[in-house]
């Protein structure tokens, strides 16, 4: 039965940080806080394919005071999820997402992102959208003070297609 999953996400600038964004290290006078790599866009996508399992959120599995996360590689997190993602049966179909950020320009880095996010989860990088937009200056993130990310992700959850034998009504 096919699933769809939504996430989204936001990390603060901060002073002293690197700015992972997709697993692309981009070059940024500052970086994004968070008790991992603060990777949003990669946390976006892990929630959104957590979502289309109904497997809760990406703080549940990785919890931000466990220091085995403390500047945890975001890519390798998504790995994990891909192992939950597996052992139920699923497999993710397409995903997409959108980056909002005021600065750093995004766009020369996009393709890159798409191959990291798509040879973490192993399937085709043409599984794999990405975008970004400013907000014209306005709210938070057009003042700079942080990013945002949003994911949608389609999945096969290995059930059946919820017609007959198989049927997954939850
Ligand atoms: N951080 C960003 C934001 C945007 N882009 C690219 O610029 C295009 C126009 O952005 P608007 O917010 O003015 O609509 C957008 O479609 C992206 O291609 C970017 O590279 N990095
Ligand atoms: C990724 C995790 C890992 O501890 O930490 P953070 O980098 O703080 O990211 P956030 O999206 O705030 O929370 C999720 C956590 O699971």
């Amino acid at each position: 039965m096919l699933r769809i999953g939504h996430g989204f996400d936001v990390h603060r600038f901060a002073e002293g940080r690197r700015c992972i964004l997709g697993g692309v290290d981009v070059p940024s006078q500052r970086g994004l806080l968070g008790h991992s790599d603060a990777d949003v866009v990669t946390h976006a996508l892990m929630d959104a394919i957590l979502g289309a399992l109904r497997a809760g959120d990406i703080g549940q599995l990785f919890p931000d005071d466990d220091p085995a996360f403390e500047g945890a590689d975001s890519l390798v997190l998504l790995s994990r999820v891909m192992d939950v993602v597996r052992a139920r049966g699923a497999r993710v179909l397409d995903c997409d997402c959108t980056i909002a950020a005021q600065a750093p320009k995004l766009a020369p880095y996009r393709e890159q992102m798409r191959k990291n996010l798509a040879r973490a989860m192993g399937v085709d990088v043409g599984r794999v959208g990405m975008k970004a937009t400013t907000t014209e200056r306005l709210g938070f993130v057009g003042r700079e003070e942080g990013i945002a990310a949003w994911a949608v992700a389609l999945l096969d959850d290995g059930q059946g297609d919820g017609l007959g034998a198989g049927r997954c009504n939850d």
